[in-house]
């Protein structure tokens, strides 16, 4: 009988026998962060409220599996998340992830820009330590908050051996998924977190992560990009492409002294008569255009829809628009040729 409850209780969490993983937890606001008026209310609440010291004393269970420290890196709602956070958050995770005493990162942060952080971070942490982000739909206050449960699986995740070399992972709703890939898909529901053409990576379940697959593009130890001596980023926007465009957007984006131009087109990343030109004039100017697509899934094909190679553009491949404005400034950060500009968009 003795036996039996042993062996009931090492199974209850990883690592009951082994040495706790020592897991570092940055926090940067968001809805896990939020408060509500009430506990039903789960629209209408004050995200980025809670302090990290609380965010973990909320989940006493995470003591069971890792040695756990937090950091208040911002305290800010994610639609807030820049360029001058981006660098200072990745700079402190290679810091932290340099030190022998860290064995992974976990980052709490809102969803709205969830995966641009994820995917910014993918592509300049230098370590193949496990960089967890997690955030929460619904705020700390609510009946069935998410934020406690997604918290304690992306610390067994950011803990794991699993979780090794397989880039910037972004965990809620017991799913994990990949930084290149995953894409918030519903504006409030606990699901809302998909890589709707390529697939989640896999599953958190019974206390620990059971991966299917990995992605096949370069990331974090592999990377080119460092931001190590950067104090900001090339100056990079997002046009969105639809029915009755017009060329004002790209205009002016373009006098306000922008290095690049993202274009979110309707269809595979298709150029309407008053943006043809209008893009073509940003390019003679030096201007870097990237073409991709509003579609959210599938290729934009290069010399498709438009004529790249004599417009001299670059497609953003399966890159959603958001993903490509970073992924286009940090090219511009080593160069402004426009072939060595599009393998990266094939590489990454
Ligand atoms: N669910 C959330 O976290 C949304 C919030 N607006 C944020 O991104 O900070």
């Amino acid at each position: 009988m003795q036996l039996l409850l042993l062996s009931a209780c090492a199974a209850d969490v990883p690592n009951a026998s082994a040495k706790l993983p020592n897991v570092r937890i940055l926090a940067t606001g968001g809805t896990i962060a939020g408060t509500g008026a009430t506990s039903t209310t789960t629209v209408g609440y004050t995200a980025a409220k809670v302090g990290v010291d609380a965010l973990i004393a909320a989940v006493p269970e995470l003591k069971k599996v890792a040695n756990v420290s937090g950091e208040q890196v911002f305290q800010i709602a994610s639609e807030s998340m820049g360029n001058e956070h981006w660098l200072a958050l990745a700079k402190r995770i290679n810091t932290l992830l340099a030190q022998p005493d860290v064995d992974g990162i976990v980052i709490t942060h809102g969803t709205d820009t969830i995966e641009e952080t994820a995917y910014f971070l993918n592509l300049v942490v230098k370590s193949r330590k496990p960089v967890v982000i997690v955030g929460a739909m619904r705020p700390s206050t609510a009946i069935s908050a998410d934020g406690p449960i997604n918290l304690y699986n992306a610390v067994i995740l950011a803990g794991s051996r699993e979780a090794v070399g397989k880039g910037v992972l972004v965990m809620l709703n017991d799913q994990i998924n990949g930084a290149r890939e995953v894409t918030k898909t519903n504006t409030s529901t606990l699901d809302t977190f998909k890589a709707p053409e390529l697939g989640l990576l896999g599953y958190m379940q019974d206390n620990r992560p059971h991966f299917y697959r990995a992605s096949t593009r370069r990331h974090t130890a592999e990377s080119e990009f460092d931001v190590s001596a950067l104090t900001k980023l090339p100056a990079v926007d997002v046009v969105y492409g639809h029915a009755n465009a017009n060329r004002v957007a790209i205009d002016a984006y373009a006098a306000s002294g922008d290095q690049g131009l993202v274009y979110a087109g309707p269809g595979d990343g298709s150029l309407a008569a008053a943006v043809r030109p209008a893009l073509s004039e940003a390019r003679r100017r030096g201007i870097v255009v990237v073409r991709s697509s509003r579609v959210g899934q599938g290729i934009v094909a290069r010399n498709g829809e438009a004529n790249d190679d004599e417009l001299d553009f670059v497609v953003s491949d399966t890159l959603n628009p958001q993903k490509a404005r970073i992924l286009l400034m940090l090219a511009l950060t080593r160069t402004t040729d426009t072939r060595e500009i599009q393998r990266m968009f094939y590489d990454y």
